[in-house]
């Protein structure tokens, strides 16, 4: 099982920060929770100068083998097809990507069949994980394997001197083994949880939640344990996605969760080890369902909400620029005394921000 030794958050740091903000010229607490998040990526970072250039986005891929059940409304092919459209530049998430200056890398995990696009990262565990309904997703040492790819790929990364991290995946019926996960992490019902992914219909719909049901009554995957929950019902992008966030946080690099799949990892993450829920900012509220049990689960809240359900870390990548608001304003806004300002005319009954 990977060991990962998360740092505490800078306390000192994020005290500093708030100190500092209080002598911008503005009334105090008005820029909100850009204040906010700049204290927390004071915290994080353990620096008042605040860096989060360039973001560093990762994209998993991976097939899964309860998209023969189908609880798509795509065929598995696509998964591979868009990989190469990722990587070519006219996926979502390329175009995001480029848009915030992003370094930017794709990683085939899992995908059934033969990427051969050189862009891609080839870190193939297996081609597929297996049809959850009837037998397990994947062997608790591929979950571990996974786990580690995405682990290394993100150090990788923050050696190269990515400042943030971006988290995104690509792989038909993903929504269905991240619902699986979460109710199993949560014990929500699936009911509950379970959406309409890619856009399926109402009979899929209604498929995909007794898949769900029946994979959790079949499997009774341990609550309490991510390697046994990943075997059983999980993804392989989803283990390579928990791995990278943990190796974020061991290395004081915040992380910008995108929507339902990404959270989901994120709490297979925090189930692996705590802390890591400490380095984490929550982009938007999918519209998927089950990303408010998620939500809940990591005790986030999100920045936007943009009505989107597409995945990829798109919605993070979107999101990034309110980060780096947050940071040009401590960076560059000029205090009271240098910009020779007058502060807040005292009354005799303050009212309290
Ligand atoms: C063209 C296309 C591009 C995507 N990019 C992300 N997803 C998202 O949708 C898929 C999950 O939805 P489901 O569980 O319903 O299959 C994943 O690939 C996810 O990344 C896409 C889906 C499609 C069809
Ligand atoms: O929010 C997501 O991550 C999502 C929602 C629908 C389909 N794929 C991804």
């Amino acid at each position: 099982m990977i060991e990962v030794d998360i740092p505490l958050l800078n306390k000192e740091a994020g005290e500093k920060a708030e100190k500092y903000i209080a002598t911008l010229t503005k009334p105090l607490g008005s820029l909100g929770r850009l204040e906010d998040i700049a204290i927390h990526l004071a915290e994080m970072t353990g620096n008042l100068t605040l860096g989060i250039t360039p973001p560093g986005i990762i994209v998993f891929a991976a097939d899964h083998g309860v998209a023969k059940e189908g609880v798509s409304a795509f065929p598995q092919e696509v998964t591979i097809q868009m990989v190469s459209n990722i990587v070519q530049g006219g996926a979502a998430i390329s175009v995001f990507g480029r848009q915030i200056g992003a370094t930017f890398k794709a990683v085939d995990v899992g995908v059934d069949g033969d990427v051969t696009e050189e862009k891609v990262i080839h870190r193939k565990i297996r081609k597929g994980t297996g049809n959850f309904l009837n037998e397990l997703a994947m062997t608790k040492a591929e979950a571990e394997k996974a786990i580690l790819i995405g682990y290394e790929e993100a150090i990788q990364f923050i050696e190269k001197g990515v400042k943030c991290l971006i988290v995104g995946e690509v792989g038909i019926g993903n929504t269905t083994s991240s619902s699986a996960v979460l109710a199993a992490i949560t014990g929500a019902d699936p009911a509950t949880i379970v959406g309409l992914g890619s856009g399926i219909s109402i009979e899929q719909h209604k498929r995909k939640i007794k898949v769900v049901r029946d994979a959790i009554s079949l499997h009774k995957p341990n609550s309490a344990d991510a390697i046994d929950i990943l075997s059983k019902v999980g993804g392989l992008e989803m283990a390579a996605m928990a791995g990278a966030m943990l190796a974020a946080a061991e290395k004081r690099v915040p992380i910008l969760l995108d929507g339902f799949i990404c959270s989901v990892s994120a709490c297979l993450a925090k189930l692996i080890a705590p802390t890591v829920a400490d380095y984490m900012i929550l982009s938007h509220e999918s519209v998927e369902p089950g990303h408010q049990t998620a939500i809940k689960y990591l005790q986030k809240k999100s920045l936007v909400q943009l009505n989107m359900r597409l995945g990829e870390g798109s919605g993070a990548a979107v999101a990034y620029p309110i980060l780096q608001s947050a940071v040009h304003m401590i960076n560059e806004m000029a205090t009271f005394e240098s910009a020779r300002v007058a502060g807040k005319e005292e009354t005799e009954t303050p009212v309290n921000q």
